[in-house]
């Protein structure tokens, strides 16, 4: 698969498609003007943006639905289970852990670490809270644990962020709001819900006008 310099869309883009594709038929084809118009896209869209890792479709045939998720599970990496570790099991944390469609088969919950004593020991949905000191040995101890869910108080935040880079963790899903500052060679994607309330205010505002 050829892949040059991708932007963020792109990529935010391909997980829409996987989500589409699941609801077809897999042994059906479709074009990418119909991709396109279930997706509120348009079709040159959808080929540049599948363009960018190679030659997906059969020309005047379309794409085979499960051959198009599977390339795009591979090229997103969700074709294999991909551990992570979640911070702070909070009312966030807990929320996140107890629902399966959060993640789903491609990822493993493989670790949970806070600094609450009363929770440290304890297990939630059969997987045991640890000492967030123990963080480095617990990644040092196990292959392939390289992303992170933090859901700490926004005062803890960095400092748990320091702590993970330091264990090694090289991709974080960040739930606080506010900026981390990260080393080059790790990746963070914030999720912001106050944010996106108030984007969507203020087309709401507009729609008032
Ligand atoms: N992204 C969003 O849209 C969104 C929505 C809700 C909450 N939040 C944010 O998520 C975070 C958690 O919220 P909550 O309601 O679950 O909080 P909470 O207080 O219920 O849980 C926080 C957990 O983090 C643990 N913790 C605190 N300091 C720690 C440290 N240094 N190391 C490890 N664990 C530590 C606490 O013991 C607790 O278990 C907050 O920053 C909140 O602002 C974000």
């Amino acid at each position: 698969m050829k892949q040059e310099k991708i932007s963020p869309r792109v990529i935010e883009r391909l997980t829409k498609y996987l989500r589409c594709l699941e609801n077809l038929n897999p042994e059906d084809y479709i074009s990418s003007e119909g991709l396109a118009e279930k997706m509120g896209f348009t079709a040159a869209q959808v080929r540049k943006d599948l363009s960018n890792f190679g030659e997906f479709g059969i020309r005047g045939k379309g794409y085979n639905i499960r051959k198009l998720h599977s390339d795009i599970e591979k090229i997103l990496g969700v074709n294999k289970t991909n551990n992570i570790i979640l911070v702070g099991v909070g009312r966030l944390g807990t929320a996140l852990l107890s629902e399966p469609e959060f993640t789903k088969e491609s990822f493993n919950i493989a670790g949970l670490f806070d600094k609450d004593e009363k929770k440290i020991g304890t297990e939630i949905m059969g997987k045991k809270i640890r000492d967030l000191k123990e963080i480095e040995h617990f990644t040092s101890s196990k292959e392939d644990i390289a992303m992170a869910i933090i859901t700490v108080p926004k005062m803890a935040a960095q400092e748990v962020c320091d702590v993970l880079v330091k264990a090694g963790i090289k991709a974080i899903l960040n739930f606080v709001p506010v900026k981390l500052d990260i080393p080059e060679g790790v990746v963070i994607e914030n999720i912001d819900l106050y944010g996106k309330l108030q984007e969507l205010n203020y087309w709401k505002e507009r729609k008032l006008k």
